[in-house]
């Protein structure tokens, strides 16, 4: 097919979206992968989980691990209070391509820095480059495989201090066995399990939610 899944999304958002009203951005984006093609968006049912616990943490500080097209991006983005920010990194230039315009047709890029690059690249560079301290919240959602080793990085970059939140995306489907384990036996974390469905299916998935208790 001559475009890609991404920018198809773009036009569903442009077609059926209004200019400044991220809701609408986000009920186009589930409209379109529920009816017509999925996509790995974190979707409406775990996107509500993911709502309730921003708003519960009300971060300053955000850090979104994959962008993919936007969408969590939005949804996170949407319920920060002026001078919070997300700042969220996406491997594929395409993608994040695509996410620039689905972020700024939802008239939140005052509130969101889109780094392209690969979180093990750019991680250790956020204190110097972005003026971070800590992050209130991370929401992992990227390579499933990178969730541990750079929550571990995380750590050794004091990113995360006592009463950091971490939320992961996919823990059961596709599945982040070794991170899991990491939370939930460590000693310096406070896990829950949301159970949840793998976005648009009826496939079990869900979100860990994990509190950093300090060192
Ligand atoms: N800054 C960075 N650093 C490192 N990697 C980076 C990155 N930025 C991006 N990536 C590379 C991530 C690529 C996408 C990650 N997400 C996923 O792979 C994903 C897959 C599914 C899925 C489930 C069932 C199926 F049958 C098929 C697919 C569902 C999801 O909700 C997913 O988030
Ligand atoms: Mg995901």
């Amino acid at each position: 097919t001559r475009t890609s899944r991404p920018q198809r999304i773009l036009k569903a958002v442009q077609r059926k979206a209004t200019v400044g009203d991220p809701q609408s951005v986000i009920t186009a984006i589930d409209h379109f992968c529920r009816h017509r093609e999925w996509a790995m968006n974190v979707g409406d049912e775990k996107g509500s989980i993911l709502d309730s616990v921003v708003n519960e943490v009300s971060p300053v500080t955000v850090l979104e691990l994959g962008t993919y097209c936007g969408y969590s991006t939005v949804r996170i983005a949407r319920l920060l209070p002026p001078g919070a920010c997300v700042i969220t990194l996406e491997f594929n230039p395409d993608y994040a391509a695509i996410a620039r315009q689905v972020i700024k047709w939802s008239g939140l890029e005052d509130k969101v820095q889109l780094v392209e690059g690969a979180s093990g690249d750019c991680i250790p560079w956020m204190k110097e480059h972005f003026g971070v301290q800590a992050f209130d919240l991370v929401f992992l959602d990227h390579w499933k495989e990178r969730y541990l080793p750079d929550t571990k990085l995380l750590e050794e970059c004091g990113l995360i201090q006592k009463g950091t939140v971490l939320l992961a995306d996919n823990v059961i489907c596709p599945g982040t066995p070794d991170y899991l384990e990491y939370v939930r036996n460590s000693p310096r974390y406070n896990s829950h399990y949301y159970r949840s469905h793998l976005e648009y299916t009826k496939a079990e998935d869900g979100l860990e939610k994990s509190v950093f208790l300090g060192y």
